[in-house]
């Protein structure tokens, strides 16, 4: 990629997309649009959106994206938008012969049961996660319609699989987002009311990988300029925490000094979610950013936000 390259970015305002946006600025030229501007859902509009700025690389970073609670009271909408959505774009990328796009899987759509630390060979070997199988299914078609356009048309296309992220700009809606942001929001207010106590949902046992957004930014532009496979790639840390582990870190981060409780009527989802990053360290990435650092970062920069009332939520 060149100062001279169009590189349209497609959900340029998110988590993902915006730490994008921060490690290419200067690098490419940029070409985004806001769901105001463009609703990806709607394939005529999105056709014409790519056929009037002609990019040479396309990441799909747009998407309906929500934690636990969000995936159970919407499956239909995570199923039908995320269809819709990647649908729009890579069919009207394919028309136009854009030589290069990049699909974001995700690592919930591995199977419930993968074995750990989940290697890409994994995805499609067994029963999906109940709690966000819908979004799994159309996140699964979207790989496959990378690798069949690779297929068919000769396209340098590439999907990636990014284990669970966050940082500045992620959702921190208190019951649409992902756990960590949802802490972050939670534990701050917490400290700001007064409250002497926290809960967290589940039973605090399950547990994750976090990643932040400017590591998996690097390893993205990584896979754009060394990437070129039809199988996903694995966008992780390798390392896990359990979720009351991270409840812990982040109400040290947040000064909170109550307590802690865990609502078991909420479900755990996956019980463990780790990937095998081998592949890609192979290329020459690594993540930087130590959780403990990036959780003191994000709930600085969340509090700023607060305090200039940015949009915070999603
Ligand atoms: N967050 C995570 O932990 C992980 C995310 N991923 C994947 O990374 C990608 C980005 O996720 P993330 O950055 O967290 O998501 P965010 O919710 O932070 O951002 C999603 C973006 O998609 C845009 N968008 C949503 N619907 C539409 C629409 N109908 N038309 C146009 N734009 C739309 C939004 O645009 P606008 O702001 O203009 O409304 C928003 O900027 C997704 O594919 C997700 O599955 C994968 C693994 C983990
Ligand atoms: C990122 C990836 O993976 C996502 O799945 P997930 O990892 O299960 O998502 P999650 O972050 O919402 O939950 C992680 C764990 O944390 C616990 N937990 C505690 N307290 C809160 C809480 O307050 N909010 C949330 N959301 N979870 C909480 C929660 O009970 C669960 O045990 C997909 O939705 C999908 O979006 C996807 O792509």
């Amino acid at each position: 990629m060149s100062r001279n390259t169009r590189v349209y970015v497609a959900g340029h305002r998110g988590l993902v997309g915006s730490a994008l946006c921060r490690a290419l600025r200067g690098r490419v030229e940029l070409v985004t649009a806001t769901s105001a501007e463009l609703d990806l859902r709607d394939a005529a509009a999105t056709a014409a959106f790519l056929d009037r700025h002609r990019p040479e690389v396309v990441v799909v970073a747009a998407a309906r994206v929500g934690g636990i609670g969000a995936n159970a009271a919407a499956p239909v909408d995570f199923l039908s938008d995320n269809l819709r959505i990647q649908l729009s774009i890579m069919d009207a990328a394919r028309a136009l012969r854009v030589p290069r796009l990049l699909f974001l899987g995700s690592s919930c759509i591995y199977p419930r049961q993968a074995r750990l630390p989940i290697r890409e060979e994994e995805l499609m070997t067994g029963p999906l996660e109940p709690t966000n199988s819908a979004y799994a299914v159309a996140k699964i078609a979207g790989v496959e319609q990378v690798r069949a356009v690779r297929a068919q048309h000769g396209l340098a296309w590439i999907s990636a699989m990014p284990t669970n992220l966050y940082g500045p700009g992620d959702n921190f809606h208190p019951t649409r987002s992902h756990v960590l942001p949802a802490l972050v929001r939670r534990f701050h207010e917490a400290v700001r009311e007064g409250h002497g106590e926290v809960v967290v949902w589940g039973t605090g046992a399950p547990r994750r990988e976090f990643l932040h957004s400017d590591d998996a930014a690097a390893a993205l532009v990584t896979l754009l300029e060394s990437y070129d496979d039809p199988d996903p790639i694995n966008v992780g840390t390798g390392r896990d925490i359990s979720i009351a582990g991270l409840a812990r870190l982040i109400a040290d981060a947040s000064g909170f000094r109550g307590r802690v409780r865990f609502d078991d009527a909420k479900p755990d989802g996956t019980p463990r979610k780790v990937l095998d990053v081998s592949r890609i360290t192979a290329l020459g990435w690594r993540p930087a950013i130590a959780l403990r650092e990036g959780i003191a970062a994000t709930c600085a920069w969340y509090r700023d936000a607060v305090a200039a009332d940015l949009a915070v939520a999603r």
